[in-house]
């Protein structure tokens, strides 16, 4: 485990070009809303890097501004101020029918809330993304991840005739589907119980791992961010620590340093039930 605190807030590390290994990555990156004495500042120039074939999770007490991260990183909400590029696209100079095209074609997305179709079947949610985009699905790859996620024998159900923790793994095959650049994950665990959370955390990580696939989550679990590479710590809109091979001790530790007691507490009392 290594850890340590983060200093690159700063205006001469936004000129510094990231390495090929990094696959999506912003430079002073604002994220205000509103305006005038009701501004929010979200995010107050980040500098980051999301390194290929990794799974990163990006964790923080309720309001530091990971969700606006990975919205802005994802191409979902407009940035303030900044650079924000994934896959070699600048996000921040694109329109909103080419980041829809990015979306769709570039990027996947896992929700809390699961997100499927639901008049659609298993199946069919799965390869939405490419029906959409009129792109062919890759069958043998279809079948890949349909196994991964021991979806087999589930293929043609719809939605409301599979447990939560099967929706959410039709909803990460979906967003795996397409062998997206970045696989974007909000909560992905927030509604499930703690096996069917720990079987997604698994199939997560296991795309990383035999399928390179590159996956940013953001997360209040300790348990779940044990799963990542890396975490990667927010307060107050700015970058405050980062762990690498995380355990789910040393993130609960880092969470108390930060002052989220409730959090960690929470997380401690769930890590023994
Ligand atoms: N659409 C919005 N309009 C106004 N303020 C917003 C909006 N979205 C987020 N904020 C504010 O920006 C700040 C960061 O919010 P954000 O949702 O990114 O935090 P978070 O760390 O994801 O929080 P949580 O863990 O509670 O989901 C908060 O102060 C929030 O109230």
């Amino acid at each position: 485990m290594t850890a340590h605190t983060l200093t690159s807030n700063h205006p001469a590390s936004s000129l510094a070009a990231p390495p090929a290994s990094v696959i999506a990555y912003a430079r002073g990156l604002v994220k205000t809303y509103g305006a005038g004495e009701t501004e929010v500042r979200a995010l107050d120039g980040i500098d980051v890097d999301f390194a290929r074939g990794e799974l990163t999770a990006i964790m923080g007490p309720s309001g530091s501004g990971k969700s606006s991260l990975m919205h802005c990183m994802a191409g979902l909400d407009t940035v303030t101020s900044g650079t924000v590029v994934v896959d070699d696209m600048n996000v921040g100079r694109m329109s909103e029918r080419q980041l829809t095209a990015l979306r769709r074609t570039r990027l996947g997305f896992i929700f809390q809330s699961f997100n499927l179709i639901p008049t659609l079947t298993a199946a069919e949610n799965i390869t939405l993304p490419l029906d959409i985009a009129r792109r062919p699905v890759d069958r043998a790859h279809f079948a890949a991840i349909v196994a991964a996620v021991g979806l087999e024998d589930r293929l043609h159900h719809r939605p409301s005739e599979l447990s939560g923790g099967q929706q959410q793994r039709v909803a990460c095959a979906r967003a795996l589907v397409a062998r997206p650049a970045v696989v974007f994950a909000d909560e992905p665990t927030g509604n499930l119980d703690s096996k069917s959370a720990g079987d997604l955390l698994r199939f997560l990580r296991g795309s990383v791992d035999d399928l390179g696939q590159t996956v940013v989550m953001v997360t209040h679990d300790a348990r779940a961010a044990a799963y990542a590479h890396r975490v990667l710590f927010l307060a107050d809109g700015r970058l405050v620590h980062e762990l690498t091979d995380p355990t789910q001790a040393s993130v609960l530790d880092v969470m108390r340093s930060m002052g989220d007691e409730t959090e960690a507490e929470h997380e401690h009392d769930g890590a023994r039930r």
